[in-house]
This record gives structure tokens, sequence and C-alpha cells, in this order.
């Protein structure tokens, strides 16, 4: 089996990689009949050089491998058909960018496994940069904060070498008695709570949350059941919510009302309610003052969440009353963080991190028949067709949603 780890060309350029040098040369002594080519970068987080000092080929053209391996959305005229992918298509919530993309993936059928389709027999994702997106994410609130009120003024996360060198910075600030919320429970909602342990920020409950007021910063974690009912008052379950979202409204306000930094981790899906509107910002008991969403859906989730934000101009700031754009540092405005590719910003801590995952769940799996169903599972296209668990976006292949 001849592998390729290929060049990212998405823009902005992102300097992540699914293996470092070094969990190349552990797949090597592990699997010994792997072969591995490199693709030539020049903006990969690792150079080429540290590749083929570790013993790896590094070429311009990788083409006669098996299964090659990226980040991000390959070009379509850089697929070479009738081979087998891994990346991320950005297509699993039928997001129109991409119909194009998964339409040439079953056009010159490829055999392609989505990052974010590896999971375990319960469909837990066991893959993802998500960790590392809740880390710089939490970072960037707290950056946003500081840059706000001119409390602080921590560096950039892409500024610094790794994840020691960020919680070393953050240690320094001072933080008021601020209530900082926390949505989701996945591994974004985890590496966030990997930077509030950093800064020892005690955990409450959602009633002391809501009903008292502290002498610290204090941090409260939620998740879907927590801010959504049923419109019918009927009992609520976290099934019924996955299979009817449109049945739930949102209760989020009852948080709004109470939190001065939101930090979102959650999964939103289509149909299911925005958990706050423009309506709800306008509420002069609306008290969100900076926005750190990390959960970044475009699809009205978050009424605040207008666009998404790059790492290079990382905040911007909403008028409530507007609805439109203004400077993140104005009186009245709510900061909004929403780069959409956060992980980037710790490349070679998220790059390693991923490597190990990828390591661990889906090379075995290359050599033991796919005996736990991993490469069955993410599977998405096969020789032209969607396998059976992708059907369903057959009809955003056809474009008639
Ligand atoms: N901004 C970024 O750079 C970045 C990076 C990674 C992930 N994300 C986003 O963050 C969010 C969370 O990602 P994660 O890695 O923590 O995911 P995850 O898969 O680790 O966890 C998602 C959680 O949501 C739950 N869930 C699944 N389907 C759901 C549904 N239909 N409704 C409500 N909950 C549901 C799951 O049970 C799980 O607890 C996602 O929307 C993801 O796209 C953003």
């Amino acid at each position: 089996m001849k592998f390729a780890i290929i060049k990212e060309r998405k823009s902005p350029l992102d300097r992540r990689v699914v293996f470092s040098p070094k969990t190349l040369l552990q797949i090597k002594q592990q699997y010994p009949a792997v072969k591995f080519k490199v693709e030539k970068s020049k903006i990969r987080i690792f150079p080429d050089e540290v590749y083929k000092l570790t013993g790896f080929l590094v070429l311009k053209h990788v083409a006669d491998s098996d299964v090659f391996i990226g980040v991000n959305e390959v070009s379509i005229d850089s697929l070479v058909p009738n081979k087998s992918y891994f990346f991320f298509s950005h297509t699993l919530k039928k997001q129109p960018y991409n119909r194009e993309l998964l339409r040439a993936l079953l056009d010159k059928k490829i055999t392609f496994y989505d990052h974010e389709a590896i999971t375990d027999i319960k469909q837990n994702r066991l893959i993802g940069f998500g960790r590392y997106a809740g880390i710089v994410g939490a970072y960037n609130g707290f950056r946003a904060w500081g840059l706000k009120y001119d409390s602080w003024e921590l560096p950039k996360a892409n500024m610094l070498s790794d994840q020691k060198a960020l919680h070393a910075h953050l240690k320094k600030i001072q933080l008021p008695n601020i209530k900082i919320l926390l949505t989701g429970n996945g591994n974004v909602a985890k590496g966030a709570l990997e930077i509030l342990d950093v800064l020892k920020i005690p955990k409450v409950s959602i009633e002391d949350y809501v009903s008292k007021t502290f002498t610290t910063p204090v941090y409260c974690n939620i998740n879907t059941l927590d801010y959504n009912t049923r419109m019918d008052g009927k009992a609520k379950s976290i099934k019924d919510f996955f299979k009817h979202p449109e049945r739930y409204a949102s209760t989020f306000n009852q948080f709004a009302e109470h939190t001065d930094l939101l930090i979102t981790g959650h999964f939103f899906s289509n149909g299911a309610p925005a958990l706050y509107t423009e309506a709800d910002v306008k509420s002069a008991r609306f008290k969100i003052k900076v926005v750190a969403d990390i959960s970044c859906d475009l699809n009205g989730a978050l009424a605040s969440t207008i666009r998404t934000s790059t790492i290079e101009h990382p905040f911007y700031g909403y008028n409530p009353q507007t609805g439109l754009e203004t400077d993140f540092k104005a009186p009245d405005a709510i900061a909004v963080m929403a780069i959409n590719n956060l992980s980037s910003e710790l490349a070679s801590d998220a790059s390693i991190w991923f490597g190990q995952m990828f390591l661990k769940h889906v090379i075995p799996a290359f050599f033991n028949n796919d005996a736990d169903g991993i490469l069955e599972r993410a599977r998405m296209t096969h020789d032209g067709k969607l396998t059976p668990r992708f059907a369903y976006l057959q009809d955003y292949v056809d474009g008639k949603e």
C-alpha cells in the first residue's frame, strides 16, 4: 500500500498536515510494509528537509500512490481518478460551496473517506482538530476581552511556539469577576475546558450561574438540552432532538442575561433553533459582550456571527441595535471571534495530535481488514456512488437541495 501526504492547496494557506515526520517514522516502525511519499510543500509547518532527514521521499509528483492524505478540501483539478483520498470535504452538512467537489469525487470514481466521518461504532468522532480549535478559540476569547477593555494584551496564538507558551501568557492575566458560558461537550468544548483549567476558573452549576453573583470569575458548561425545550411541552431527549430539532425552541436567553463571555463548542445541526436571534440581542437584558464562536456556524445559530473572521483579523464587532458590523472596541459592540480554522494557529501541536489519532484509529484498519469497520463507516464515495450511509447526500449532489 503506497500512501502520499499531499500538500495543502486551499486558500488561506494552511500549515497543518496529518503526519509530522516523527509520526510517519512511528508508522514505518509499526508497519514496515507501508510506503509513504511526501508531496513537496513550501508552507507545511514541518519543512520538507525534516521529512527527508527522517528518511522519507519528498517529491513534486506523488500521483502514483494509492491513498492520498490531506487536511483541507483538495482542488478538483488535482484529484487523481480511481484513487483513495482522506481529507475534510465539508460536505456532510450539504455545504453549497463544496457540492462540485463531491460531484468530482463521484465522477472521478474516487474512494473518499472524510476525516469527519471517522467514528467508532456509536458514531463518536475519533479524530479531528476540535481539541486544538477549543484551546485556541478559548484563548482568543480571553485575548479579545483584554483588547476590548484595554485590560491586557495577549499575543496571537500563531506567534507562539506551542501550547505551553500559550499557557504561560494566559497565566499572567488578571480576570475580572466575569461569568463565562461554554456550550458543548465534544472535543472543542474539552479543548476550551483545558484553557479554563489553566486559568483556574471555578465551575458553577446552572442554578448558581443564573441566580448568584460571585466574587471571582466563574464558568458554566451547558449542552443542547440545557438551552432547548420542546415546543409542545413533552419530555425532551437528545435522541429526539437529533431527529427532530424543528420541534424545539431555544431557551438560551436565560443564560445570555447572565453571561459576559460566551465560548461556543456545541454542534449545531440543520433545522435546530438559533441559540439567540437578532431580536434577542436587541433586548436590554442581553448581556454578552464577547463571543468566541468556535462552533462558527453561519446559518443563524448566533445572530452576532455575521461572517467568519481570519487568523490575520480575528475580531469584529456586532452592533446589536443595527445588526451591522462595527469596531469590536465600540462600547455597545459585541466582540466576535469566528475563525473557522483555529487549530492552524497552533499548527505544530495540532498536527502532531491529529496524526497520533490517525495512527491509532485509522492506520491499523489497512492491516487488519478493517476489523472495526472504521474505513467502512468513513467511506463516503466508492466506484462513482455514495455509500449507503451517505445516500442522504444524493439530492444535494443532484442539485435538488
Ligand atoms: N472553528 C474551528 O476551527 C472549528 C474546528 C473544529 C470544530 N469546529 C466546530 O465545532 C463544533 C463542535 O465540534 P467538536 O469537534 O467538538 O465535535 P464532536 O464531534 O467532538 O462533538 C459534537 C457533540 O455534538 C453532539 N451532537 C452530534 N449531533 C448533534 C446534533 N444533531 N445536535 C446537537 N448535538 C449533536 C455529539 O453528541 C457531541 O457531543 C462543530 O460544529 C464543528 O464544526 C470548529
